[in-house]
């Protein structure tokens, strides 16, 4: 999840969010449709300048806000993308748009996870090549789950479900990966408190290295400080404002660059993590 990263899938947030309800959409106080449209922008500016090239998602005004999540609808395999099924009911229409997309960019599609099962992409983490950890949680279910590994475990892949806790409660965004960031193949960002015990127990038995961000910036951010995109191993976009956290991953080895995303991230429970679908990397 940290090789370099090629080829990613984003949506406008000037377009997707525009008149977008907060209350209607469980976004903070802060969230600011016009702001988050430029911090946005000064995301996809870092994200093109790390060499990634940017697909961007039919671009419409059809007040799907969500959408910009671009983590989340989808999910791509060495074998082809797996269309996901949205645990957030207001998310229902967005993986129809990856679908397209991947159609366009003549990805193959491997499956679908279908209702009633659940995956959700910020629940999915590659903790190597052939092994797939999905937190268990309001947004993945256990069906999901079994349909992954129906879809992955012919192709020598290893899919394991981890409960997560309920945390600030259901209409809250709570993911696997709001409390782990991969920052290199054997590195990871993580909030350790709300990490599955077995999944940690895992992650050391692979050999991976463990970061912790900082407490108290994980809960001013809602948990957006360890939400850090590795745009290729020891280099990363994060939210600015976390100088702990930062100060820890950059202590590891890392290169952190920021932009200021109150309006976007900290508002809308989603950080550059969730704001890229990673289509190539390596
Ligand atoms: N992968 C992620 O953590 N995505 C964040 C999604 C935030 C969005 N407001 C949601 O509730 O689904």
């Amino acid at each position: 999840m940290a090789a370099p990263l090629r080829r990613v899938l984003m949506r406008r947030a000037a377009s997707a969010m525009r008149g977008a309800d907060a209350k209607h959409w469980h976004y903070g106080p802060g969230f600011d449709a016009g702001r988050a449209a430029a911090q946005h922008e000064a995301l996809a500016e870092l994200v093109a300048a790390s060499g990634a090239e940017i697909t961007w998602l039919d671009d419409k005004e059809d007040g799907l806000a969500d959408s910009v999540f671009t983590h989340d609808p989808s999910l791509v395999t060495d074998h082809g993308a797996v269309i996901l099924s949205m645990g957030k009911v207001l998310r229902e229409p967005e993986p129809a748009l990856h679908e397209a997309a991947y159609r366009r960019l003549g990805i193959p599609i491997l499956g679908r996870i279908e209702a009633p099962g659940q995956v959700e992409g910020g629940d999915c983490v590659w903790v190597d090549r052939t092994t797939l950890a999905i937190g268990r949680g309001v947004r993945s279910n256990q069906a999901g789950i079994q349909q992954m590994a129906n879809l992955l475990t012919p192709h020598g892949i290893s899919v394991y479900g981890f409960d997560l806790p309920l945390w600030h409660g259901e209409e809250a965004c709570l993911h696997l990966m709001s409390v782990i960031s991969p920052l290199a193949d054997d590195l990871a960002l993580v909030h350790a408190p709300l990490l599955p015990a077995p999944f940690y127990q895992m992650l050391k038995t692979k050999g991976i290295r463990l970061v912790e961000g900082d407490a108290d910036e994980f809960s001013a951010s809602n948990g957006l400080s360890l939400n850090v995109l590795p745009t290729a191993p020891y280099e990363v976009i994060a939210v600015a404002g976390f100088p702990k956290t930062a100060a820890a991953m950059e202590a590891a080895g890392c290169t952190v660059k920021t932009f200021a995303a109150d309006a976007l991230c900290i508002a809308c429970e989603g950080g550059p993590t969730c704001l890229t679908r990673p289509v190539l990397r390596g």
